[in-house]
């Protein structure tokens, strides 16, 4: 049977990393190494060094579009390396952002167009698209804050003004609306573990529903 595909989105501070990092502990106590957790851009050496060229803060002089190549350049090394393998020997794969990221934050922060930025990342998936998207949601104010109040290095995407990443926002919303099969909403202003219990409850559903539709 075919693996199953699962991604995390939001906007910087909703809590992705902290919500997936538990949810991975859980499955390693339970021994699932069926589970792959990965993270978007990243996940391997080649998509980490582009990681590390985009998020600089000392790349100031980047191109919009270049920062757009740079993210599904990463995106296709991930798949290719990673994402695909893992699938084709029928594991879950857990993934911080994907498609919808670049959407959200090239197509609507930076405003090169949400549609144009889709079709682009066509070419670098070939059409790869999540059986399941958990949306973790939260007011920009919120996330922007608990990254100042938390993080001692700011990235060059968490130092953009606020109107950006509210753009970023309100892209995710209207992905959300537009994909309601896929993506799942998920309230980041409750307290983590209750976001942690809802994340891990929707991923569980979605294994045993995949399983259920593999065994008819
Ligand atoms: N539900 C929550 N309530 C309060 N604080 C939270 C919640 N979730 C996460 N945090 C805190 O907010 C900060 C940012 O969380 P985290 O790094 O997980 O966000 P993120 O979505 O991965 O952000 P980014 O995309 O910028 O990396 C952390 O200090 C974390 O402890
Ligand atoms: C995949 C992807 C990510 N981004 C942005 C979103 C974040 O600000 C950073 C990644 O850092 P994180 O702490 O690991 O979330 O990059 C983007 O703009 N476009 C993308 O496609």
């Amino acid at each position: 049977m075919a693996g199953l595909f699962i991604t995390f989105e939001g906007p910087d501070g909703a809590g992705k990393t902290t919500v997936l990092s538990a949810i991975s502990e859980q499955f390693k106590q339970a021994h699932r190494n069926d589970i792959v957790v990965t993270r978007e851009p990243g996940g391997n050496q080649i998509s980490e060094a582009i990681r590390d060229i985009i998020l600089n803060p000392k790349n100031t002089q980047m191109d919009v579009r270049t920062e757009a190549l740079l993210y599904a350049a990463a995106r296709r090394q991930h798949i290719q390396e990673t994402i695909q393998p893992a699938l084709d020997a029928g594991k879950v794969v857990l993934c911080d952002r994907f498609v919808d990221s670049s959407v959200a934050y090239q197509g609507a922060g930076r405003e090169i167009g949400e549609n144009a930025v889709y079709e682009m990342n066509q070419f670098a998936t070939n059409g790869l698209t999540p059986d399941l998207t958990i949306y973790v949601d939260v007011p920009s104010e919120v996330g922007l804050a608990r990254i100042k109040a938390h993080r001692d290095v700011v990235d060059r995407l968490d130092a953009e003004t606020l109107s950006f990443h509210k753009r970023v926002r309100a892209a995710y919303l209207r992905l959300a609306a537009d994909h309601p099969d896929r993506i799942v909403t998920v309230d980041a202003t409750q307290p983590v573990a209750t976001v942690i219990d809802t994340a891990t409850t929707l991923i569980i559903n979605a294994i045993k529903k995949h399983q259920r539709i593999g065994q008819e």
